[in-house]
């Protein structure tokens, strides 16, 4: 089946997927192959999911309620973000937009939310791998074959979904290391979600380690190694993330707000921040240098 055929079956399917498991549905031949993304089976493709299959929560005010994770604040900042979205629309052209970001910065939360918005439709990069080698995870494809064969799907996923238009991808957090992830992503907009390594490795510690394979380390503390582990990523990718079109710090949006610390923000706070720095982005170079087609 051809590969765009494929990707479109999937993203009526994904479009309105979330969740924080990492296994996707799985259909048609299982077969690895490291260097193509096969989403369409032989039969004629299947409807893919991408991580989890949780509803994504509507564009209305979400309750928030003891300890739960809301998605907006009020109802007026859900039409912040609708009215911000209905802008940027019209000036992104169909381009694709790419989040990219240490792992648990949100990628898949605000990618889900601007997909929404934008009438785009929402691939996750870890989940497109695991459905072309054929696994259920991240986590074992590291341990059944290895990082490098990891990273050659996740650069093939990039290659193809590189062709296509209109889509919110959530990127694995290393994906920036490759120059030639690059060459893919700037096809679109890139956009860094820069979190404080502190909320970062509180976030993991929350979920757990075990779907990710570079901070899975036995240690008492998870919080701890988490921490440390993601120092050294963040160190050793700095240059690599700067390389993103647009950064959106959860510290800036923090203090803007008037809050002490980023963890008052909801995921759409850091949405519409986003979008905000798309449409500069955007307006600048069109005042710059013409046509958005050049950006
Ligand atoms: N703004 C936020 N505030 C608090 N927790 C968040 C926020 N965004 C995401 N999370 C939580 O952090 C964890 C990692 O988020 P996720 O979107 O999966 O990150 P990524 O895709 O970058 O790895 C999830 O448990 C998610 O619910
Ligand atoms: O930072 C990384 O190298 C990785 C991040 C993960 O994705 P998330 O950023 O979605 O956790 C996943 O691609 C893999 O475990 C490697």
């Amino acid at each position: 089946m051809a590969m765009e055929a494929g990707l479109a079956m999937q993203t009526r399917a994904v479009g309105v997927v979330g969740g924080g498991s990492r296994s996707g549905a799985l259909g048609g031949d299982r077969r690895a192959r490291a260097g193509s993304l096969r989403i369409g089976g032989p039969a004629g493709g299947v409807a893919l999911r991408a991580r989890g299959a949780m509803p994504v929560a509507p564009l209305c005010c979400v309750k928030t309620s003891r300890g739960q994770q809301s998605l907006h604040n009020s109802v007026d900042e859900a039409l912040l973000l609708k009215r911000k979205a209905e802008q940027v629309l019209f000036e992104l052209n169909g381009r694709c937009i790419y989040l990219v970001g240490m792992m648990g910065s949100g990628k898949s939360t605000v990618g889900k939310i601007l997909a929404e918005v934008l009438g785009y439709s929402y691939f996750d990069s870890d989940s497109l791998v695991e459905q072309a080698v054929g696994m259920p995870s991240v986590a074992q494809i590291f341990k059944v074959h290895s990082e490098a064969f990891f990273r050659d799907n996740e650069s093939s996923v990039l290659r193809d979904l590189s062709s296509m238009q209109r889509l919110v991808v959530a990127t694995g957090g290393g994906a920036v290391i490759r120059p030639v992830n690059w060459s893919y992503m700037k096809k679109g907009l890139s956009i860094m979600l820069d979190v404080p390594l502190d909320a970062l490795a509180k976030r993991i510690a929350q979920v757990g380690t075990a779907s990710r394979p570079l901070l899975d380390q036995p240690s008492a503390d998870p919080y701890t190694a988490a921490f440390a582990k993601l120092s050294l990523l963040a160190e050793q990718r700095g240059d690599a993330y700067a390389n993103a079109d647009v950064r959106v710090s959860l510290e800036e949006i923090a203090a803007k707000q008037g809050h002490g610390d980023v963890s008052q923000l909801t995921p759409t706070d850091i949405a519409i921040e986003a979008l905000q720095k798309i449409q500069n982005i955007v307006n600048e170079h069109s005042v710059a240098s013409g046509p958005f087609e050049d950006l």
